[in-house]
């Protein structure tokens, strides 16, 4: 019951945070999908679905009438809404819609199938594929010949449940299907008087609507085609003339190509029994075989509920289900059959393999099945369509005016263009500092070393003419200065001028025709959302229709951009930005949204190990990468092309020393020939006579608390001068909510230190990294210890003044010595040897007191020090431990735990949500530093006070 309230749950309640996390798939760019109407069915089949798939923007919807296309835009969350008599067109002509969804009436499938396909997208038609089987067979010789992907969506077929059938059935366990019984009913009133399914010239009928599916079951189940229907016999769905050829109901039998027979049956509309009691109805499929039966209650719509009966003659029944795939498939056991095949879908279009396809063919051979029928039941097929497609190679040549038609549309000329810039030269906007990189002189800014231009930063010189010289003059680093710009000023062309690929002008220049704080400025100039949406609202200034098309142009990129800087209330989502890039020399400790250079994410975004280490940082990344709205914020181009700076992130990297060599050396040459133009940025004032960045190892970034995600293994120090309660949330996809953390004295947590080496041995033992930590990494490691270890040889962490004796421990642990003196003021203590024999290493005695639920790990080398001395209580835990066992994760938590803060002590009481944790395996170690009573008062010494929460989760 539990089971299937959850699953209820999430599937009426998807959101982000209950996204499967991909770890082993880097997610491919993110698809914008059109939806052609505003369908009933459309938040079932794509709209909650798309909630739970990473690279799935609901980007525009197009219905007949705007307002309703508004209005729904609004409520799901589209960015953007077509409408009037050209809205569907203008949708389909948007070149940022990717993938359009058909769900249209029947009969309206084969036009606007054939002119998305025409217009260059991806069509997820709804079932059934069309009027007629010829009509199928257009559609895919046009998706063929324009490499498109184009499904029929019967949803069902991707669920785990009818493949737990075609399984059985594949097993052999019954021997040879002899008879499939398929049928579906809808009780009466399920579809109304006046609704499409009684449309003729709709492609209405039960045959088409409910009987398609049962079509397809039969054929999919018996495992081959049917030869003949050899009866069927429909009931018309009113005396009507124009139901005449409008089947309420239907019966066939068919003979197929193994000898079988299919049995099916539909009603659209099943009265009552006696006209008084509603029928239960009918959603099930059986196949009679030679050694047996297997029968599934609910094949359409399993996911809410469904029974696989299988009974092997002269043997007792069993029950099955099959709500996921298990395993490392993809998929959760609340994934509704639409989000299968969304998943499906979206791998197909992104090039990978789904896990279950329908093709052409199958599609065809449904329509002509559906059209057999009718002929034997003498209802005939539906009408073909009207539409004539264009001659071949039309469609490429058609390109409509994107602004005809609709009442929100302005005819081209009325909007307010101002000359295209050639070069991202400062503009207006580089006041704005954050957008300081977008248009100051490190865009661009290589100085070019050779003929007519020598001298002249890139952004001065023409692109036709930086093309000709990048394909004719051999200059490895300005080749390589011109491969980083190209990109990014194409993005910025894209915007700035008339773009005769998509045929699309650039709305981001229309200017601002009103107010004080923006007027006459670029649209693409202002950054400030809530302007624009509260003079969205006005309708009088929405009459300033030039403006108003722009805007409508500019806001998806803006929403998208201001979605990922910030918590999104509407999705519920949390900020991707705010991971903190968890390692390297560069960027380790700072938010992901504060870096700007796309070729050291895309570097490491291909590592495997780093990927593996830090897979929710990596998942972060993908996302970063793969917002194709970033060129917004991405234009880092020109001077920061000094790929020598990532050697410092080089530790794991498994590129030979002679590789980076070349690069070093080519980058020298570049720096040293004065090829760099001036940049203000602060990685080129640091790395001036030294091409290798500096170590900006040691600060401690403080960030919200809100919103931060958990990584597998990244543990989360408070700072408090006061006892803590921390309640810490886990969701079933490991986000960890810590926002309630409360003083005591119920002041909130404002701040966290994220601890700022997981890079170092203390992650050594990981079990996750040793197939991926080849012997030159271990060999690389210990020399970079060993310079670490010179390097803060003579300091204390905590005073920063005396030396610290140290021998072969861990990197953290060297990161974290205190000398004797500031040892013993911390913890009263005399320094505690760890068990390494040479030299006397020196660490802070580490306590550990309490973790849920037990751990089983083995000992290793920190056991001797584990004495718990605070109190710490576990609410809500099954059982309450004192100690903590030594464990690897005791191990990894130790060197964050001293985080030095002023204060008395207290107890620390820490609340987890223990059954949460139980049922997600995790572990959650809790770790208090000792509290010295009696430390408070002048010239005595403080109390550290700080405790920390790790959760680990099994991957
Ligand atoms: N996969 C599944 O489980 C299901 C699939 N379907 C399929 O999806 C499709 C749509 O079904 P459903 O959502 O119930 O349909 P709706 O009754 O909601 O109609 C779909 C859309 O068709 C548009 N439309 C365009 N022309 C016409 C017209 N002349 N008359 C009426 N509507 C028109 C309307 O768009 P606008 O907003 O522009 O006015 C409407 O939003 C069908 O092909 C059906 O078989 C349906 C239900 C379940
Ligand atoms: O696709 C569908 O599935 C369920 C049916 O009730 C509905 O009419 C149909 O369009």
């Amino acid at each position: 019951m539990l089971a299937f309230l959850s699953r209820i749950h999430y599937i009426l309640n998807p959101s982000p945070q209950t996204r499967t996390p991909t770890y082993d798939t880097l997610p491919g760019k993110q698809l914008n999908f059109g939806c052609l109407g505003a369908a009933k069915i459309a938040p079932g089949a794509l709209i909650k679905p798309s909630k739970t798939h990473l690279e799935v923007v609901l980007y525009a919807v197009a219905a007949r009438d705007a307002k309703r296309a508004e209005e729904f835009a609004k409520k799901h969350g589209f960015l953007r809404s077509f409408g009037g008599l050209q809205g569907y067109q203008d949708m389909l002509d948007d070149p940022a819609v990717d993938v359009v969804y058909n769900p249209l009436p029947n009969g309206l499938h084969f036009e606007w199938t054939m002119k998305a396909l025409a217009a260059g997208k991806h069509v997820l038609l709804e079932k059934p594929a069309t009027n007629t089987a010829a009509e199928a067979a257009a559609i895919y010789a046009l998706a063929k010949r324009k490499n498109l992907v184009v499904m029929e969506a019967f949803h069902y077929r991707f669920h785990p449940a009818i493949q737990r059938v075609k399984a059985i059935l594949e097993s052999g366990e019954l021997g040879a299907v002899k008879k499939v019984k398929a049928a579906l009913t809808a009780p009466e009133g399920t579809a109304p008087e006046g609704d499409i399914r009684w449309s003729y010239d709709l492609g209405g009928g039960s045959t088409m609507d409910p009987g398609c599916y049962t079509v397809n079951v039969l054929r999919y189940l018996a495992g081959c085609e049917p030869t003949s229907v050899l009866t069927a016999k429909a009931i018309p769905y009113s005396d009507r003339p124009e139901h005449k050829h409008v089947d309420r109901m239907f019966w066939a039998t068919l003979a197929m190509e193994n000898e079988s027979i299919g049995e099916i049956h539909a009603n659209l509309d099943e009265k009552k029994l006696w006209g008084i009691i509603p029928r239960m109805p009918k959603l099930s499929a059986v196949v009679e075989c030679e050694n047996g039966t297997v029968e599934i209650f609910n094949f359409l719509i399993p996911h809410f509920y469904h029974s696989i009966t299988v009974h092997p003659r002269g043997k007792a029944a069993r029950v099955e289900k099959a709500y996921s795939f298990g395993g490392a498939a993809k998929g959760e056991v609340w994934w509704t059959t639409y989000r299968y095949q969304l998943e499906a879908f979206v791998d197909q279009v992104q090039g990978r393999t789904p896990q279950t396809w329908i093709n052409g063919e199958d599609t065809v051979a449904n329509m002509k099945w559906v059209e057999a029928i009718y002929a034997k039941d003498g209802f005939g097929s539906r009408p073909a369509s009207k539409y004539q497609p264009r001659a071949e190679g039309e469609d490429t040549m058609y390109r409509p005016s994107r602004t005809s038609g609709t009442p929100m549309s302005s005819p081209q000329t009325s909007l307010t263009l101002i000359q295209p810039i050639k070069d991202p030269v400062p503009s207006a906007g580089a006041g704005d500092s954050q957008y300081s990189w977008y248009y100051a002189s490190n865009a661009g800014g290589m100085k070019i070393p050779f003929s007519r231009h020598h001298g002249k930063p890139m952004h001065q010189a023409d692109l036709a003419y930086l093309k000709y010289a990048s394909v004719n003059f051999v200059h490895a680093a300005f080749n390589e200065a011109f491969g980083r710009y190209e990109p990014g000023l194409n993005a910025y062309i894209d915007d700035v001028e008339f773009n005769p690929t998509t045929n699309d002008y650039n709305f981001m220049n229309a200017l601002v025709p009103f107010g004080k704080l923006f007027k006459g400025k670029r649209l693409g100039d202002c950054h400030d959302k809530q302007f624009f949406e509260w003079c969205s609202q006005l309708v009088f200034l929405r009459k300033k229709a030039a403006f108003n098309e722009a805007f409508g142009r500019y806001e998806p990129g803006l929403n998208a951009y201001i979605d990922d800087v910030e918590f999104n209330p509407t999705t519920n989502d949390y900020n991707f930005m705010n991971a903190l890039i968890p390692f390297g020399k560069l960027f380790k400790g700072k938010r992901l949204g504060d870096c700007h250079d796309k070729q050291f994410f895309e570097w490491c975004s291909q590592l495997v190990f780093l990927r593996k280490k830090y897979s929710l940082f990596g998942r972060a990344l993908d996302h970063r990468l793969g917002n194709q709205h970033q060129h917004l914020v991405w234009l880092e181009v020109g001077a920061r092309i000094r790929r020598s700076k990532y050697k410092a992130e080089l530790v794991d990297e498994p590129l030979s020393q002679a590789d980076w060599d070349r690069i070093k050396e080519l980058d020298k040459a570049a720096y040293n020939d004065g090829q760099w133009g001036s940049s203000d940025s602060e990685e080129a004032t640091t790395t001036k006579g030294d091409p290798v960045a500096s170590d900006s190892e040691g600060e401690s970034l403080s960030s919200d608390l809100d919103g931060f995600i958990v990584s597998d293994s990244a543990p989360i120090v408070m700072d408090t001068d006061e006892e803590v309660v921390a309640r810490a949330t886990v969701t079933p996809q490991r986000r960890i909510s810590l926002a309630s953390a409360k003083t005591r004295k119920g002041k909130s947590i404002r701040s966290f230190v994220v601890p700022q080496d997981e890079s170092d041995g203390s992650y050594k033992e990981d079990s996750q990294l040793e197939d991926s930590e080849s012997d030159d990494q271990q060999v690389r490691e210990r020399q970079t210890r060993s310079s670490v270890r010179k390097k803060n040889a003579h300091q204390c962490y905590s005073c920063t003044d005396n030396p610290v004796d140290f021998d072969d421990v861990s990197l953290a642990q060297i990161q974290q010595s205190r000398c004797a003196s500031c040892e013993k003021k911390a913890t009263g203590l005399k320094p505690v040897r760890t068990s390494v024999k040479k030299g006397g290493s020196r660490v802070a005695p580490r306590k550990k007191v309490g973790t849920l639920p037990d751990s089983s790990d083995s000992d290793d080398e920190m056991e001797s020090n584990d004495t718990p001395k605070t109190p710490v209580k576990v609410k809500g835990a099954k059982k309450r431990v004192g100690r903590v066992p030594s464990t690897k994760l005791a191990r990894r938590v130790h060197p964050y735990n001293e985080s030095p803060s002023k204060g008395r002590c207290g107890r620390h009481v820490i609340t987890i949500d223990a059954d949460m944790l139980q049922e997600l395996k995790a572990t959650a170690t809790i770790v208090a530093t000792p509290c010295k009573h009696g430390t408070k008062g002048k010239g005595k010494a403080k109390a550290d006070n700080a405790v920390s929460v790790l959760l680990t989760f099994p991957l």
